[in-house]
């Protein structure tokens, strides 16, 4: 039987992660789980954010279930020890390039959303977003210039292989959806830009029936408040994929209802919510669990082969939502708990 490996990490991480196992286990009691701490839980624990156990575990698992990582208390450290370096150092470990966050508004959360009810009600797209490189992992650091000023860089660069294979996702996953897909970059001014737009088209010539378009990042950032429901799928690097995917949370009511998966193209994944660790909530019992519960419907889906049962979850989540069972970032009163009891309760 299927082996889950359950990352929970900090602040509302193991709040929600908790909620989405439960769904899991309701699905099929069968399934097996081990946990391992990572990100601030694992430097307090073992001294490193990412400890040699939990990286073997997600390697051993047939899919990783990730909470959140991170707390202000870890922000003075040595970067390789933040919390944060156990995602990233999990991504590229395993190889996980393509994100996929899809965001669409469920029935009954019009008012959540920042937009006005006609606007938001039309949102329906996934980003997949580069997830192993760009500036996140480029050559960074802090040096002193020739007039003693301190600088900081980080270095933004693509290869056309990396570019190559994300596109491809881009142009698969349109081609199950509207086939459209829109690559976004910055390509007036940045030169990894230029290289992926100009890789992007051409891997274009392998999909004639989805409509390419591109778009500056800027713009994109408009279009998506202006009129979500323009796009279908929008392909672009790890940075601008990571901000765009938070603003498109709110088109949708709340960073509490985005799920991710990252894929290396292997079956193995990891899915985790697109939100972080909410230091300002954790321990209240006042996240939402919906993104966590929908990223372990994209496990089954993605991972297990269990397209029913992500089904499943997915439609429950719907009912209790439409039911009127709100956490507190959708203008509603439930715990944590209580939100995921309204969850499984419409799994039948
Ligand atoms: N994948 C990850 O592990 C990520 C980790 N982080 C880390 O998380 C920490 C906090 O970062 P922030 O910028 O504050 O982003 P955040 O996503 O943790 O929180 C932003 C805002 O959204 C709210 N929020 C987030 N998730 C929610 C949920 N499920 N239910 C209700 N409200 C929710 C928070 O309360 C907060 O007001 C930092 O240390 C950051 O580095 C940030 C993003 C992703
Ligand atoms: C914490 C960062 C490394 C990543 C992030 O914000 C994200 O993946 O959404
Ligand atoms: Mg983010």
């Amino acid at each position: 039987m299927a082996l889950i490996a359950i990352l929970p990490g900090d602040g509302i991480g193991p709040e929600v992660t908790a909620e989405a196992r439960r769904v899991l286990e309701a699905i099929d009691p069968a399934f097996g789980f081990e946990t391992e701490p990572v990100g601030g839980a694992a430097y307090l624990e073992y001294g490193q954010p990412l400890p040699p156990q939990a990286l073997e575990l997600a390697k051993r698992a047939d899919a990783v279930l990730f909470g959140a990582v991170g707390d202000p208390q870890f922000d003075a450290l040595a970067r390789p020890f933040r919390p944060e370096a156990a995602i990233l150092g999990l991504r590229k470990e395993l190889g996980l390039f393509a994100n996929l966050r899809p965001a669409k508004l469920f029935p009954g959360l019009e008012d959540a959303s920042a937009l006005k009810r006609e606007v938001a009600e039309s949102i329906d797209l996934v980003i997949v977003r580069e997830l192993t490189g760009d500036v996140y992992f480029g050559e960074k650091g802090q040096r002193t210039t020739a007039d003693g000023e301190r600088e900081g860089y980080d270095l933004m660069s693509y290869t056309e292989g990396e570019v190559r294979r994300i596109a491809r996702v881009g142009f698969e996953t349109a081609m199950t959806r509207g086939r459209k897909l829109c690559s976004v970059d910055k390509a007036n001014v940045l030169e990894t830009s230029q290289l992926w737009r100009d890789v992007v088209i051409g891997v274009a010539a392998d999909f004639p029936e989805v409509e390419l378009t591109h778009m500056y990042v800027d713009n994109a950032a408009m279009q998506l408040v202006r009129n979500p429901g323009a796009f279908d799928v929008i392909v672009t690097g790890n940075l601008f994929g990571d901000i765009l995917s938070d603003q498109a949370s709110m088109c949708a009511g709340s960073i509490g209802m985005l799920p991710s998966a990252a894929l290396n193209g292997s079956g193995k994944g990891m899915y985790e919510p697109i939100h972080g660790s909410a230091p300002d909530i954790a321990g209240e019992a006042k996240a939402n669990p919906c993104a966590a519960i929908l990223s372990a419907a994209m496990l089954l889906r993605h991972s297990l082969g269990r397209g029913d049962d992500a089904d499943r979850i997915e439609a429950a989540v719907a009912d209790a939502l439409r039911d009127g069972a709100r956490t507190a970032d959708l203008g509603g009163s439930l715990s944590t708990g209580a939100m995921g009891d309204a969850i499984l309760s419409k799994l039948g």
